[in-house]
């Protein structure tokens, strides 16, 4: 069953067409890794997603319910650039993450004490353990991005949408982060929106891959058509193997 259905969905800014025609849909708990040209409406498409923006045309579904208007707790996000807070600790950023279910802003007493030490456990798992009372401006990029993963992940959301997360790490790290967010999934029924460059990251974490693409191109007019979905590869267990569709597709290679 469809768990995010998008249809018919179009956007538009002025003039300029950037997705049309994008039909999707999504089952609750799947892993959809998104490719394409620079440009060509990924993010634009997430945050239709998130509902941060409302569709030229067209509506998105979650779980049947009516298309949302604005960006609500079961949905969260993770750029590419930090998006933790500055003004608190490593270990409160992730404490604060833990209220935003309950619509609380923070916890007191027992509460607060046992999201602490649920909050230290996290930052044991991520490496951060050594810097739970800093303040996130002193911990390299890395460590800052992998402070946002964790936080977003520690809401709880119902969708995780991650908009090239990885795309500032050095290969080691980005390594660790790809079993943190395996190992946090296998535990969540989480459904995840993958936007990244790397092809081959988007087929060893998605169960999907969509490569998003102009089908439509008209050289007097470069902005008169957008991009939709130009393939869906199913990347379960391995089922295409990533060289076979370079060899097949080779203009994937280029992006
Ligand atoms: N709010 C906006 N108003 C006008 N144009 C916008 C707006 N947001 C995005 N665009 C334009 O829409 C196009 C698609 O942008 P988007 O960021 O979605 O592409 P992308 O595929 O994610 O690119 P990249 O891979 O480089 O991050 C770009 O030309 C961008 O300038």
């Amino acid at each position: 069953m469809s768990f995010v259905t998008v249809t018919d969905v179009w956007q538009r800014y002025g003039t300029r067409s950037i997705i049309e025609r994008v039909n999707l849909e999504v089952a609750e708990g799947e892993f959809v890794s998104i490719v394409g040209a620079s440009g060509c409406g990924k993010s634009t498409f997430l945050r239709l997603l998130l509902a941060d923006e409302t569709p030229t045309r067209g509506e998105i579904r979650i779980d049947g319910g009516k298309p949302a208007r604005e960006p609500g707790r079961e949905r969260g996000v993770v750029f590419q650039k930090y998006s933790v807070f500055p003004h608190m600790t490593v270990r409160d950023n992730i404490v604060a993450a833990e209220c935003f279910p309950t619509g609380l802003g923070r916890f007191f007493g027992v509460k607060r004490r046992a999201a602490r030490a649920r909050a230290d456990e996290t930052l044991e798992r991520i490496g951060l353990a050594h810097v739970a009372g800093n303040y996130p401006a002193t911990l390299s990029g890395g460590m800052q991005q992998r402070l946002a993963i964790a936080q977003a992940l520690t809401a709880r959301p119902r969708i995780l949408l991650l908009d090239e997360p990885f795309g500032a790490l050095d290969p080691g790290t980005r390594l660790a982060m790809h079993d943190f967010l395996t190992e946090l999934r296998s535990q969540t029924a989480m459904t995840v929106f993958m936007v990244t460059h790397d092809l081959s990251e988007g087929f060893k974490l998605g169960d999907r891959v969509l490569v998003f693409d102009k089908p439509r191109w008209d050289p007097h007019a470069p902005e008169a058509f957008g991009a939709t979905v130009t393939y869906d590869f199913d990347a379960r267990d391995d089922g295409v193997p990533y060289q076979h569709i370079l060899d097949r597709y080779p203009t994937l290679a280029a992006q």
